[in-house]
């Protein structure tokens, strides 16, 4: 099974097993979340889902959502009042207690403030994004404000990172994220202490938010390569 039927099929597990008619959802960003999206799309549009109030975590599901008819509101609406029942997101990686990282897709920010207002929380990942220790292979996302970007370099190095300033694509120049910040990429030599980083890291004048996800703990859904879906509660 290639990689998009595996981000496929744990979307549609999650889903399954988790949503609810009447359910207040944050909807995740990324390749493995918008799945999810457009299957809970589907089951509005089939009458077997009904009365959802989403919440979407960036532009990219914002469209998608838009596309399937899925109403969407803000964390601020009056018909959400700042707490969602479940969220589903994707992920960096996740280890074996569930702690993740995010932000690959720029979108960690308004994907935090999602996941620690949601009762529940749910990770879609396939198989390559379960590891033992976060952030030595994939880096670890940190927002930051563009005038913070030196100052924020060599904090974070002296926290032990490898500091790398993510470089748009097909832009000259700095990847910029829905919130006009920019985004350093770091890289930990060693096993860091997870929850103790999440705290640190968002004590470095001009950061904005970390990709460090500590404080939930999801239920995680792992897509494999013969097409079953593990839950790890
Ligand atoms: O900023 C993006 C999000 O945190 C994504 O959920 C994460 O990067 C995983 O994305 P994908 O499923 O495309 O690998």
């Amino acid at each position: 099974m290639d990689q998009n039927a595996m981000k496929d099929a744990v979307g549609r597990a999650a889903v399954e097993k988790l949503v609810r008619s009447g359910m207040k959802l944050g909807l995740g960003t990324g390749s493995t979340a918008i799945p999810a999206v457009r299957h809970i799309g589907l089951l509005l549009q089939q009458g077997k889902l009904t009365d959802i109030r989403a919440v979407p975590t960036s532009f990219q599901t914002s469209i998608e959502c838009e596309k399937w008819g899925i109403p969407l509101f803000t964390l601020n609406s009056a018909e959400i009042g700042g707490s969602l029942d479940l969220t589903i997101d994707g992920a960096d990686e996740v280890d074996p207690q569930g702690n993740c990282t995010k932000g690959g897709g720029g979108a960690l920010l308004v994907e935090k403030v999602v996941a620690y207002a949601s009762a529940a929380y749910a990770i879609v990942v396939d198989e390559t994004k379960v590891v033992g220790n976060l952030g030595l292979r994939f880096p670890v996302s940190v927002e930051v404000v563009p005038e913070a970007r030196v100052t924020a370099t060599k904090a974070l190095e002296s926290l032990g990172a490898e500091v790398a300033l993510r470089e748009a694509l097909r832009k000259a120049g700095p990847v910029i994220t829905e919130h006009a910040n920019i985004l350093l990429d770091i890289r930990f030599k060693k096993p860091i202490d997870v929850a103790a980083m999440e705290t640190e890291l968002n004590r470095i004048p001009g950061v904005v938010e970390n990709g460090l996800f500590t404080r939930k703990h999801p239920t995680v859904f792992v897509g494999r390569g013969d097409g079953s879906v593990e839950v790890r509660e």
